[in-house]
């Protein structure tokens, strides 16, 4: 097989024993390769964030619930927040515990709330009104709410999720509203959480929302936790070596501004951060085969079976990533040249990468997709019924172990009632 840009994955060393080609020819394509490896080793860096045990890593699984990454990332002392009632099901099929489980709802109605209660999962609300139906629901307990501190940040307006055009959080001025709700129903408020919006890639304005978030902090005394937030971003441009996010430098930042607030607050706190991108991104290829090159009017397509079905990112947000390429056979590429790579879905938007630079590609060639870990199987759908993909881990030892089945074509239909008489 040749590696005809892989400088990445070579360097990490990442598909284990076998060959990129040789997976896609064992598993079928296409396929989302997880490396345990580099899964750990982020859990690892962002558990250095802070010191001691009043810091939490709660991984935001939106980014990626895949059962068996979900294993690894609690094996590495993470616990999770939830977004809705399939989440905290498929976290407690991993192992969390629910005093591990933080569910963040948006919009959640009656049921849903008593689903997480139920099971002695705490909640976050992120209204006045959801903050009244928990109160409702469980008066005489805790609960914690989601605020909005007028700081948002994210690599697009679709993932900005705090400031003035977003729907999540309670704006800082109802904080009166809030502690009459709090007295009315007997609610302790024992943590407050933002989440400022994703993929930040420089320190400051995650700091400027811990220090608004801070701010409403102070005017709660009961608090056992403050939940920061996720967001941290990461180098997609790794062919045009970007810079990491400084971790170190945000941890520093973090502990000058939070030390002075415990002083002054004048009781321990437990600090969380919500990572989910920052865990999994990196540690997720996808991989697809090119099925068709031509030429259009002068723009050369290079047809994959990588539709928007699989990675909806570059569709919906514009994303880049970077793109490999490996070979089975011995065409030789020639030259570089701008390529327009899409997929096999019934829409002209479905490209994952347009106008992009690389070395001359052919039918057969495999296509990796980089940093696709996050945000990747966790927003793939079935359009066009088209089958979701397989996803394969590979150990730290180098094997590859099939940890999500292929879906097949009788699950197109199994949901549908066939007795149904209309
Ligand atoms: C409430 C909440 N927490 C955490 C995250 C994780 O974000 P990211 O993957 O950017 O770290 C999200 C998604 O943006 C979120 O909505
Ligand atoms: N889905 C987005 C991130 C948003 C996360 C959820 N608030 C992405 O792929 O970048």
């Amino acid at each position: 097989m040749q590696y005809i840009q892989a400088k990445v994955t070579q360097e990490a060393n990442f598909y284990g024993k076998l060959n990129p080609v040789e997976l896609i020819e064992k598993y079928g394509g296409p396929l989302y390769i997880y490396s345990e490896r580099i899964l750990r080793e982020r859990c690892r860096d962002i558990k250095r964030l802070m010191r001691g045990p009043n810091f939490i890593v709660n991984y935001s699984a939106k980014a990626n619930s895949n059962l068996s990454l979900l294993k690894i990332i609690k094996d590495e002392g993470c616990c999770v927040d939830a977004m809705s009632p399939g989440e905290i099901y498929v976290q407690l099929q991993a192992g969390f515990q629910p005093a591990q489980i933080l569910y963040i709802g948006n919009n959640v109605s009656a049921e849903e709330m008593n689903y997480a209660i139920n099971q002695g999962i705490q909640v976050s609300v992120d209204s006045l009104s959801q903050l009244e139906l928990y109160g409702k629901i469980n008066p005489h307990s805790t609960v914690v709410a989601r605020f909005n501190t007028g700081v948002g940040a994210g690599h697009h307006k679709k993932v900005v999720t705090g400031g003035e055009k977003t729907k999540f959080g309670i704006e800082t001025a109802f904080i009166p509203e809030v502690k009459d709700i709090l007295q009315k129903y007997h609610l302790r408020l024992i943590g407050i959480n933002q989440h400022i919006g994703s993929h930040f890639m420089d320190t400051h304005s995650y700091i400027s929302g811990v220090q608004a978030l801070l701010d409403v902090a102070t005017q709660f005394p009961d608090l056992e936790f403050i939940d920061l937030g996720g967001g941290f971003g990461i180098p997609y441009h790794k062919y045009e070596n970007e810079q990491r996010l400084d971790l170190a430098e945000l941890s520093e930042k973090l502990e000058v501004i939070l030390t002075k607030w415990v002083n002054t607050y004048g009781k321990q706190m437990n600090f969380k951060v919500e990572p989910g991108r920052y865990l999994v991104a990196e540690c997720g290829i996808l991989l697809g085969k090119v099925h068709t090159v031509k030429t259009n009017y002068m723009t050369k397509y290079i047809g994959t079976d990588l539709g928007f079905n699989v990675l909806m990112r570059p569709v919906l947000y514009n994303s880049y990533h970077d793109i490999e390429i490996y070979r089975s056979s011995n065409m030789q590429s020639r030259c570089q040249e701008a390529v327009t790579i899409v997929g096999n879905i019934c829409e002209s938007g479905d490209i994952i990468a347009e106008e992009r630079k690389l070395p001359e590609v052919f039918e057969e060639d495999i296509i990796g997709v980089l940093d696709a870990g996050a945000y990747g199987y966790s927003m793939a759908s079935n359009y066009n019924n088209r089958l979701r993909p397989a996803e394969v881990l590979i150990t730290t030892q180098g094997d590859d172990v099939l940890i999500r089945q292929r879906e097949t074509l009788e699950d197109l239909v199994r949901h549908y009632n066939s007795n149904a008489h209309y």
